[in-house]
């Protein structure tokens, strides 16, 4: 399990980090989301002890990532494949990780084997490598420990469709055998798909979180008609929240379900070309919304 507890990380006068909590149960992939600069990564840096927190804790296992004995064993972690020996092999990387952790070299092939990196590919230089393989390579040390906790920062990068359904069934298994599997990603569609639990950040703090369920029925209803404006001001009477959803220039999305909704486009006479739950496309646009100020393109303004 992994526990953020008031978490705080200043840069200077910057805050990058703001009071930020939440867990990662085991059996779980919890989805870590945010814009660019929203404060994943130093989260994810202070978890794994490579920066230090200004205040608050992140723990796995109860624990302090600088506390335990033999991380490897407890926690994988990938945070920028590309950060590996790029003079050495993926072999030989691999082969001084087990050594460090004191692991059986045969390890090594079974990790090989596992993110499908071919013996020969297992023989270049890391400086030769894609970075699709690079990621494998990445996992292939983050696992080697066989640990309950895996820790992946945007581990799709650089992968291809295919790398991608695999990382994806491989971390999915990971978690079914109950490890806690925290990932972050920029890209709601990259972990929607895959992720049980989504935490939100948005300008270092969190600004959403629960099952991926529950956050599906607080994206509210999807709603179309051709009298959009009409249906909108009826919606503002009662109250409720609605924003232009990206369905197109007739579609609102509302904070209400889709029952209230239609008898509100009943009252006022508005015939609806379509009514029903927000899927994840609501999600989407939910996601934006809530990260909206830290959005460079001004995306949902
Ligand atoms: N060492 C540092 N010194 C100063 N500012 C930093 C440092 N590290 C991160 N920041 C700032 O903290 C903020 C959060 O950065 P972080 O890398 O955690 O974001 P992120 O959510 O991982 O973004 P991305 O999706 O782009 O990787 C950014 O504004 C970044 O510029």
């Amino acid at each position: 399990m992994i526990q953020i507890d008031s978490l705080t990380k200043t840069f200077g006068g910057f805050l990058a980090v703001d009071d930020v909590t939440f867990t990662a149960q085991p059996g779980r992939v919890t989805g870590f989301l945010g814009p660019n600069g929203a404060g994943k990564s130093t989260t994810l840096r202070i978890l794994t002890g490579l920066t230090p927190a200004t205040s608050g804790s992140a723990t796995v296992n109860g624990r302090r990532f600088s506390d335990l004995p033999n991380p490897g064993l407890e926690v994988g972690v990938l945070l920028d494949a590309s950060a590996q020996h790029a003079g050495r092999t993926g072999r030989e990387i691999l082969t001084v990780a087990a050594r460090t952790m004191g692991l059986p070299a045969r390890r090594v092939d079974e990790m090989l084997d596992l993110v499908s990196l071919t013996p020969d590919e297992a023989t270049r230089r890391v400086r030769h490598y894609s970075l699709g393989m690079r990621q494998r390579l990445g996992i292939a040390t983050a696992l080697l420990g066989e640990p309950e906790v895996l820790v992946l920062d945007e581990p799709a990068n650089g992968l291809d469709p295919a790398g991608i359904r695999w990382m994806r069934d491989l971390l999915r298994d990971y978690a079914d055998g109950g490890a806690t599997v925290l990932l972050s990603s920029h890209l709601l569609h990259e972990i929607e798909v895959i992720a049980d639990d989504l935490v939100v950040i948005g300008q270092g703090r969190i600004v959403a979180q629960g099952t991926k369920a529950e956050l599906l029925a607080t994206a509210g209803t999807l709603v179309r008609t051709p009298h959009h404006r009409e249906l909108a001001t009826a919606l503002a009477r009662r109250g409720l929240a609605h924003a232009t959803a990206s369905h197109g220039p007739d579609a609102l999305r509302v904070e209400a379900d889709p029952a209230l909704v239609g008898s509100v486009a009943h009252e006022v006479g508005v015939p609806l070309v379509e009514l029903r739950a927000a899927d994840g496309a609501g999600l989407e646009e939910m996601f934006l919304e809530l990260t909206a100020e830290t959005q460079r393109e001004g995306a949902a303004a």
